[in-house]
């Protein structure tokens, strides 16, 4: 009940403004908001589903619920069908809400009394939608056990309120996980998949610092592929880039998970070595020459070859990134200059 309208109020805007933070997880700003919901509606229960898909939807699916213990992991989601609740479903998609004073009476929710009702205990229902871009996407469900409730205009926009609250918080998780994916992308090279050179300017630095603190070696690989100008001329373009692809490929297999491999630009990759001295990275250079000149390269029916050259150096963690890269660089000229498929030390 909405007696102290200013409390209630104030408690309410406070939970809202979490809708834009999403340094905090969305399931806490839900379970925040219900709890909120069933304190001041006085409501036994209230939950939060959502349809599968919004134009034709078949399932609602609960996200949160004021039953569910704050710390406990939920893996177990109710599902609530169109087939079996088909009157519901074509209310909710209206976009009225559903204020049943009555749940076992109301047309709307009857369809629940056997089932759900009655084993439960409810007897009254607010229902209000979830919208996104104005279709319905989910609902705000509050119960109650007291008996048939008249619900009271106030306690409707109340109920409607926490919904769009969900739906505004729903819409800046999806925009956050795309600028997620837009930083991912910023910082990847599309053919490959490797971070690209922008991203290794930014890791060395924090990885220098890091290893400087901790006072532990830092190396890294620069890898040049053989001739690969050849390659493209010989089987064309789209081939070449299949074999950067394999190449990329193959070198993850040989280097350790928390080694950074990325594309420099053309046939040129550096791997970062974290906690690897100069002559573990000899080693790990070496394999990976190995490796990569016993590939085969599928193509129809043509098995493509190629080998590499790598300058191996021990970055200089007093000095600008850059320095070390330009060391390897000269590793890389020196062993292109000695024969190539080689590995040096710069
Ligand atoms: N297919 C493909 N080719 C690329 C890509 N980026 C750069 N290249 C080609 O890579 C070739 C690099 O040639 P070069 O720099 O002459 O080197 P190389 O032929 O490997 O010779 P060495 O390094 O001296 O052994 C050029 O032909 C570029 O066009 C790419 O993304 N895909």
């Amino acid at each position: 009940m909405l007696n102290d309208l200013s409390e209630v109020t104030q408690r309410l805007r406070r939970v809202c403004s979490q809708e834009v933070d999403v340094s905090g997880s969305y399931q806490a700003f839900l379970q925040d908001i219900i709890d909120e919901g069933r304190t001041t509606l006085a409501v036994s229960r209230v939950s939060v589903w959502l349809f599968d898909d919004h134009t034709q939807p078949c399932f609602l699916l609960n996200v949160a619920n004021t039953d569910w213990s704050s710390n406990a992991d939920q893996t177990d989601y109710a599902k609530l069908s169109y087939e079996r609740y088909p009157a519901y479903f074509d209310a909710l998609m209206t976009g009225e809400s559903i204020a049943a004073h009555d749940a076992e009476t109301d047309a709307r929710t009857a369809e629940f009394t056997y089932e759900y009702l009655r084993p439960n205990g409810i007897t009254t229902m607010l229902d209000t939608v979830i919208f996104k871009n104005g279709v319905p996407h989910g609902i705000v469900c509050c119960e109650g056990d007291g008996g048939p409730r008249q619900w009271q205009m106030a306690e409707v926009s109340y109920a409607e309120i926490i919904a769009d609250c969900c739906s505004r918080r729903i819409l800046v998780s999806e925009l956050w996980a795309l600028q997620q994916q837009l930083t991912d992308l910023a910082f990847q090279d599309a053919l490959t998949g490797l971070k690209n050179r922008r991203y290794l300017m930014d890791y060395a630095d924090r990885e220098i610092s890091r290893h400087t603190r901790a006072e532990l070696p830092l190396s890294m690989v620069m890898v040049d592929i053989d001739h690969f100008k050849a390659i493209n001329d010989t089987y064309g373009h789209e081939v070449g880039d299949i074999v950067l692809q394999a190449f990329a490929s193959c070198c993850k297999q040989v280097l350790r998970t928390e080694d950074c491999l990325c594309r420099l630009g053309g046939e040129e990759f550096i791997a970062i070595l974290p906690h690897t001295n100069a002559d573990n990275a000899y080693h790990v250079a070496e394999r990976l020459r190995i490796a990569l000149s016993q590939e085969q390269i599928r193509y129809g029916p043509e098995k493509i070859m190629i080998s590499v050259s790598c300058g191996v150096t021990q970055v200089n963690l007093q000095l600008p990134f850059s320095q070390s890269l330009k060391q390897a660089d000269h590793a890389v000229y020196q062993a292109k200059a000695e024969g190539r498929n080689r590995v040096v030390r710069g």
